[in-house]
């Protein structure tokens, strides 16, 4: 059998990943990992036990105790802590505005590392994995990296159309301004293009021409190895 494909797709907030990650999974039958969904599942057992999350060692101590478990099927991953399905409470504003600080702490990052290599290892045709660091340290032998771009007005334009207008575009933007400042300026595993990812801007491109871009570079690169 042929060794499994991994495919890494990173970016900064709402440049496209987990809309095109699971597309591309799904056309490709390879499974799917959103490991922010993992870093969001951390962060909300955090605040919802009382752990102060901008104290970086009350966080590090945490870290080893939720069992979070995150689905592979593009079509429907979800993602449970302790047994509870969080796939609705992870994606709070209280959740959205924590995550960073908690995703910072090195603790965090080794535990959640950890569980993304092993999704890797028990994906027989392989697998989409989403985040900030893919192609940098978790998966730096990735068959094919793709770092997703999209101006700040474009990103805020989509994040503020799926909150129904309940947050201005201009607060928006600046919301994810600042977290994409914080992902890329922590010391540990920072938001950051692989040297040999291929850059996809996504500014002007429909959703289903990012996804058929990066179909076709995956099977590219399938096609020669
Ligand atoms: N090329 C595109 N053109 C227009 N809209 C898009 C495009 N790609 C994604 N979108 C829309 O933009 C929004 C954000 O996309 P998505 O959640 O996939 O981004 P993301 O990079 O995973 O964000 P985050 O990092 O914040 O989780 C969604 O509403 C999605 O449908
Ligand atoms: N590989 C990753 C993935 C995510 N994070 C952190 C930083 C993000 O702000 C946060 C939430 O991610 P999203 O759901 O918006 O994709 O999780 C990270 O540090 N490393």
């Amino acid at each position: 059998m042929e060794n499994p494909v991994i495919v890494a797709i990173d970016g900064p907030s709402g440049t496209g990943k987990s809309s095109t990650s699971r597309a591309v999974a799904a056309k490709l039958g390879l499974n799917y990992l959103d490991t922010g969904a993992q870093y969001r599942a951390i962060t909300w057992w955090m605040l919802s036990n009382g752990i102060d999350v901008n104290d970086p060692v009350a966080v590090a101590d945490a870290a080893g105790k939720p069992v979070i478990v995150a689905g592979h099927d593009p079509a429907a991953p979800g993602i449970t802590v302790d047994g509870t399905d969080a796939s609705g409470p992870i994606r709070t504003q209280e959740v959205t505005a924590a995550v960073s600080a908690v995703s910072a702490v090195p603790e965090v990052r080794a535990r959640m590392v950890e569980l993304q290599r092993a999704a890797a290892d028990t994906s027989p045709a392989g697998i989409v994995v989403e985040g900030r660091d893919i192609g940098t340290t978790v998966f730096p032998n990735a068959t094919v990296k793709i770092f997703l771009t999209a101006s700040a007005e474009a990103r805020a334009a989509r994040r503020s159309g799926e909150l129904n207008g309940a947050q201005s575009v201009a607060d928006t933007r600046a919301a994810l301004i600042k977290r994409d400042a914080a992902d890329s300026g922590r010391k540990t595993s920072p938001l950051a293009k692989a040297a040999d990812a291929v850059e996809v801007d996504t500014t002007d491109l429909t959703l289903d021409q990012v996804i058929e871009c990066i179909v076709t570079l995956v099977e590219e690169k399938r096609a020669t190895r």
